[in-house]
């Protein structure tokens, strides 16, 4: 399918099956800016502190290089992969973004419609401005990120909800039960998913139904600033949640073991695109160690910093079974809504192919460490 979309360009020319956006995806968070509100550009693209950790991830994939081998008869670039149990057409996953309605008017509706075009999943994020039976009507495979609320009886809720409505796999967020300290919305006053447009999620709960007229900024900080949760709570999730679960966030080997302890499917290395721990490891940094430690006992997923075909091959290389897509889609929802989506998600896969079997690669299970080339610092 992706082979193809690149065949489809060379035959038809670029203009008619690009029509409006660059190929290079690292133009679009330009393009992205200009047409964004600038408070709303500011939170998707923003990072917490300095913006040092978000730095850090690109640098750790810069530092990485394919080291491509010649005359391995690579026949096709098979991009399919089984991950937590659901075959994927290729090993990327659409990563939860809260509140996509700032980006356009279609938010997670138009990302959901994208994905399922391309039978990729969708997480959806608890901070959805969407309601999850919503986006269930128009998605094909999809996820549940889950910011787990102190109140047990709401968590209870929204994981039946979840399941109700057809979510098949649980992502829990560990590492944001506060946001952290973001000097570009601080100072812009915008804290988006707290005004305007709602998290549906939440307030369409009918645990929630008599408050719904409230604020909702005093309720998410009440309802999900969590930070007295334990490994020992993951026991009650488990007991909540028939099908597979994932941590997201775990970045230290010890935390990966634990989540194994824990009777856990998965886990997503992730420092969050940068937006929480400033200074934090390098997300791809701690991808090797954290797989290392935990082997095949566990599957291991990886976000923050994914931006080319090319960097899903780096993070595949260490040890990562998927990656989850963070910003790039955003862009693309913010410039096309679903077509620009989908032009993220072709654009990312078509090359992910291409420089599998232009290295040598016959599909992604050829990758090992062995591909890879450490730059010294
Ligand atoms: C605007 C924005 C909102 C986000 N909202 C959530 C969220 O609701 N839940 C969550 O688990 N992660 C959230 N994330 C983090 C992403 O899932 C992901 O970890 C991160 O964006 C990956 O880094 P990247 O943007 O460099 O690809 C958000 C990220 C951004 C940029
Ligand atoms: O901004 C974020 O990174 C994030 O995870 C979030 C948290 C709460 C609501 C919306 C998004």
């Amino acid at each position: 399918m992706y082979a193809d979309f690149q065949f489809e360009i060379y035959l038809n020319g670029l203009n008619d099956v690009l029509p409006s956006l660059p190929a290079d995806l690292t133009r679009l968070e330009a393009l992205a800016r200009e047409k964004l509100p600038p408070e709303a550009y500011d939170y998707i693209a923003g990072s917490a502190g300095t913006g040092d950790t978000a730095v850090a991830n690109r640098e750790a994939f810069r530092r990485r290089r394919i080291v491509p081998r010649m005359l391995r008869g690579v026949t096709g670039g098979d991009l399919s992969t089984r991950v937590l149990g659901a075959e994927l057409p290729a090993p990327l996953l659409l990563g939860p973004v809260g509140v996509l309605r700032i980006a356009h008017p279609e938010g997670e509706l138009a990302v959901a419609r994208a994905a399922r075009s391309l039978g990729l999943p969708m997480v959806l994020s608890t901070a959805a401005s969407h309601s999850m039976e919503e986006v269930a009507e128009v998605a094909g495979p999809r996820w549940y990120q889950l910011y787990w609320p102190g109140d047990r009886d709401l968590a209870v809720s929204f994981l039946e909800r979840a399941a109700a409505a057809g979510y098949t796999a649980l992502v829990v967020t560990l590492d944001t039960f506060t946001l952290a300290w973001r000097p570009g919305d601080l100072d812009n006053a915008y804290l988006p998913f707290l005004r305007g447009v709602g998290i549906q999620n939440y307030l369409a709960d009918p645990v929630f139904t008599a408050e719904a007229g409230e604020d909702p900024i005093a309720h998410w900080a009440g309802v999900f600033g969590n930070p007295g949760l334990t490994w020992d709570d993951l026991a009650f999730l488990r007991e909540h949640w028939d099908g597979p679960i994932a941590l997201k966030g775990i970045q230290q080997s010890d935390d990966a073991r634990r989540a194994v302890d824990a009777g856990m499917d998965g886990i997503v290395v992730s420092n969050h695109g940068g937006r929480q721990v400033d200074g934090a490891v390098a997300s791809l940094d701690a991808l090797p160690i954290v797989a290392h430690a935990v082997g095949d006992q566990i599957e291991v997923l990886f976000d923050s910093g994914v931006r080319t075909g090319a960097d899903v091959v780096k993070a595949l290389a260490l040890g990562a079974k998927a990656v989850l897509l963070g910003r790039p889609y955003v862009y693309g929802l913010a410039l096309d809504g679903e077509e620009g989506v989908r032009h993220v998600l072709r654009c990312l896969l078509a090359e992910l192919e291409l420089t599998l079997r232009l290295s040598g690669h016959d599909g992604v299970a050829a990758l090992s460490s062995e591909s890879l080339f450490e730059q010294p610092t």
